[in-house]
């Protein structure tokens, strides 16, 4: 990362601006595709033959190698060596390339015959196919919009440093959002009358490719910059590389674990459940399928007006670490009603809005707390281990919440709804798990002096 003291096309406001809007819709892009068969589990269930399991084991495979191959540390080290631009369109291909997969997977092509599938039919047999094919692709998909998110904060910070950071960042989350909610409401419609899920995934296949374009402008964009920087005989530069050593130096760091505790518990309880939130909606509260989304919906609507203005209270107010406390209470309040209250559908509402309060509230007040923690230098790197000990908690928590459901489903008649108790118990404890950290985070922030509750801005 560079300091520039002459004017350079990042002290254009709309130059900015305008590379914010092409990434912003990269995100979208991706985040579209993430959850866009989160709608569809009845439909998989019933055309597919997927159980609650494999369709957990589906969401889980997201991260599968993020986790394993240690892909987040690749992407920090290669964002580092190769720069934003080639890490940012290659994994983008990666993401557009492992759609694609997920795509075909459910398309009457592959499930007929197509290649491929006689050798994915030829081991563990009580998987189908077409579910080890779209895992594949899921998987590489998890690896391409991963580093794409990463690769993302770190052109916000390029261009925004010293400026309008934190709302450039809640803005970009904002987008990344409203990908959500086109998935959650739109998803179930694009499948048509006759119900093809590969309508949506093909649709989705062909929104990254126009996300790709849009960071092709980008691209232009930070040339340019870079040529500008590159001329400025009076810009030095910092060393905000990616470095193995210091990774060992943030794990004896007890702020930045308790946030990678918190972030990983936090948001095993928001994403996995969405995974299964519009099914929930359909089995306890009754929702016909195309409906349910809405419901769920709700969810990034809410935090798409909500991050914005809570991160720019708290960069002129501050109460960060309280603010993680209380969304991390009103976590547990929006999963005990979908857990243990009866199914009227006042309750959904209510706790979907709650929900969006946790889900604003946690982000907004934690990323930008991460500069308060870690030196500058570091920041990358703690970027990547935050994303890296988070996808542990997105690769399991959806696979063991498929578990559950089925585990405690058992023999149940046919015809009858689904109970989710138990796996909404899960979230539960995730979210009880999350308050106790974030109350450690508290002390620890008052014992270190992180001045987490300090206003981002400093007069
Ligand atoms: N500038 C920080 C951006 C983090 C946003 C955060 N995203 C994640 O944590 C991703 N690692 C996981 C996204 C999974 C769904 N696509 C967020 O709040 O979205």
């Amino acid at each position: 990362m560079t300091a520039q003291l002459k004017e350079s096309i990042r002290d254009s406001k709309s130059a900015r601006w305008f590379v914010l809007i092409t990434v912003s819709f990269l995100m979208l892009t991706g985040y579209f595709f993430t959850d866009i068969m989160s709608p569809l589990q009845g439909m998989l269930r019933d055309q597919m033959g997927w159980s609650n399991s494999s369709y957990g084991t589906f969401a889980g495979s997201y991260s599968v190698l993020n986790v394993f191959c240690l892909m987040l540390i690749f992407g920090g080290i290669i964002l580092d060596k190769a720069g934003i631009r080639f890490t940012g369109t290659f994994f983008v291909g990666v993401m557009i390339f492992g759609a694609f997969l997920n795509y075909y997977a459910m398309t009457d092509t592959f499930n007929n015959g197509g290649l491929g599938y006689e050798f994915l039919n030829s081991f563990l047999t009580d998987y189908k196919p077409s579910l080890k094919m779209a895992m594949i692709g899921y998987a590489l998909f998890g690896v391409g919009v991963e580093i794409a998110g990463i690769t993302v904060s770190r052109i916000i910070v390029k261009w925004f440093k010293g400026k309008e950071m934190a709302l450039a960042m809640g803005l970009e989350m904002a987008c990344a959002r409203g990908g959500m909610l086109i998935a959650f409401t739109a998803s179930p419609f694009m499948t048509g009358a006759d119900k093809v899920i590969s309508r949506p995934l093909a649709f989705g296949v062909i929104l990254l490719i126009i996300g790709l374009l849009a960071f092709f402008v980008h691209n232009m964009m930070d040339k340019k910059l870079d040529a500008e920087v590159a001329a400025d005989e009076t810009v030095e530069s910092s060393e905000d590389e990616f470095k193995i050593s210091d990774v060992f130096l943030l794990f004896k760091n007890p702020g930045f674990l308790l946030i990678a505790f918190l972030c990983v518990l936090f948001y095993s309880a928001i994403f996995p459940f969405t995974k299964f939130a519009p099914d929930l909606m359909v089995q306890k509260y009754g929702f016909a399928e195309e409906f349910s989304g809405w419901i769920v919906g709700l969810l990034p609507i809410g935090t798409m007006v909500l991050t914005p203005v809570f991160g720019a209270f708290m960069d002129k107010k501050g109460k960060s670490a309280s603010i993680m406390m209380l969304g991390s209470l009103l976590l547990i309040f929006s999963h005990v009603i979908f857990a243990y209250l009866p199914s009227n559908t006042a309750f959904a509402f209510v706790a979907m809005v709650v929900l969006g309060f946790a889900f604003s509230f946690v982000p907004a007040a934690m990323w930008p707390s991460v500069p308060k923690i870690i030196p500058e230098s570091r920041l990358g790197s703690a970027y990547a281990m935050i994303f890296m000990i988070q996808n542990v908690g997105l690769m399991l928590f959806p696979m063991l919440l498929g578990y559950v459901l089925d585990q405690s489903n058992q023999g149940l008649a046919e015809g009858a709804s689904l109970d989710y108790t138990s796996s909404m118990t899960l979230m539960v404890g995730c979210g009880i798990a999350a308050l106790v950290v974030a109350f450690f985070l508290r002390v620890v922030d008052k014992k270190k002096g992180y001045g987490l509750d300090l206003p981002n801005i400093q007069k």
